[in-house]
């Protein structure tokens, strides 16, 4: 069984705007929504758990008949952190799968809105190989890294960087084992969730049109981006 976490359980507080990012509109739909439109058009068809803001539950449904948003999900209320808002979810999927081990569980964040069926499906067809499959894009700029004073900094190859995007695509249990630790808080990604409990990420290559918003400009490059798409 293939299963999505969409979180959308953040402030947007780099956003700076009074609703939360991931319910502004992008071409007329809230930016949620075109990430959960993603997974249900996907091949992988995966049953979709979307993480909101406990304050929101009780508007999603109106907001949902609004927009006329028929895709079939369910909601959860998220955490204070990213990683907590996963938990939620994994817990949502823990009290209705018997046997993690056989399934698949996508994360994304629901900021970001212009993922694609065919990158969501090559999350799960790598999960399904190798037990774990992160997209990411190699860095185009070249990188320095600080020292751990922060006082000097040196060049750093390239090549070896890559950004991480979402979906991060898990073997269920091995995600379900690896958000029990109590040590990973403050881990940015699934994939360092992961790899903080000794498995092995599988890099998927990324698409650079796969942006997450994060400031207001990212929102103009999101309708441009998804013009440039029709
Ligand atoms: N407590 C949280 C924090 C973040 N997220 C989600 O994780 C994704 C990536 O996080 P980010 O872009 O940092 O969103 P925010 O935390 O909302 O933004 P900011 O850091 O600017 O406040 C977003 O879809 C966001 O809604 C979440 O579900 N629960
Ligand atoms: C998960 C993520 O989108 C991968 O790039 C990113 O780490 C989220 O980070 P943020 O601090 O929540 O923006």
């Amino acid at each position: 069984m293939n299963y999505a976490i969409i979180v959308a359980g953040g402030t947007g507080s780099r956003m700076g705007t009074a609703t939360p990012k991931q319910f502004l509109l992008l071409d007329g739909l809230p930016i949620v929504m075109h990430a959960i439109q993603a997974f249900h058009s996907s091949q992988s068809s995966p049953e979709i758990i979307v993480v909101l803001p406990p304050a929101m539950l009780p508007e999603w449904d109106q907001l949902c008949t609004k927009h006329r948003f028929l895709v079939p999900h369910s909601v959860v209320g998220g955490g204070v952190s990213r990683f907590d808002s996963v938990k939620s979810g994994l817990a949502a999927i823990k009290s209705r799968c018997l046997d993690l081990s056989c399934s698949i569980v996508a994360v994304h964040d629901g900021a970001r809105p212009l993922i694609t069926p065919a990158f969501i499906d090559k999350t799960y067809e790598q999960a399904s190989i190798s037990g774990s499959a992160a997209l990411a894009i190699p860095s185009v700029n070249s990188v320095r890294l600080k020292s751990l004073s922060g006082l000097k900094n040196n060049a750093y190859r390239r090549e070896n960087v890559y950004l991480m995007q979402t979906p991060q695509t898990f073997n269920g249990l091995i995600l379900a084992t690896a958000y029990e630790q109590g040590n990973a808080e403050q881990s940015t990604d699934d994939a360092c969730v992961v790899e903080k409990k000794g498995y092995p990420i599988t890099l998927v290559d990324g698409d650079t049109r796969n942006i997450k918003i994060t400031f207001p400009e990212d929102l103009h490059l999101a309708e441009i981006l998804l013009s440039a798409r029709r």
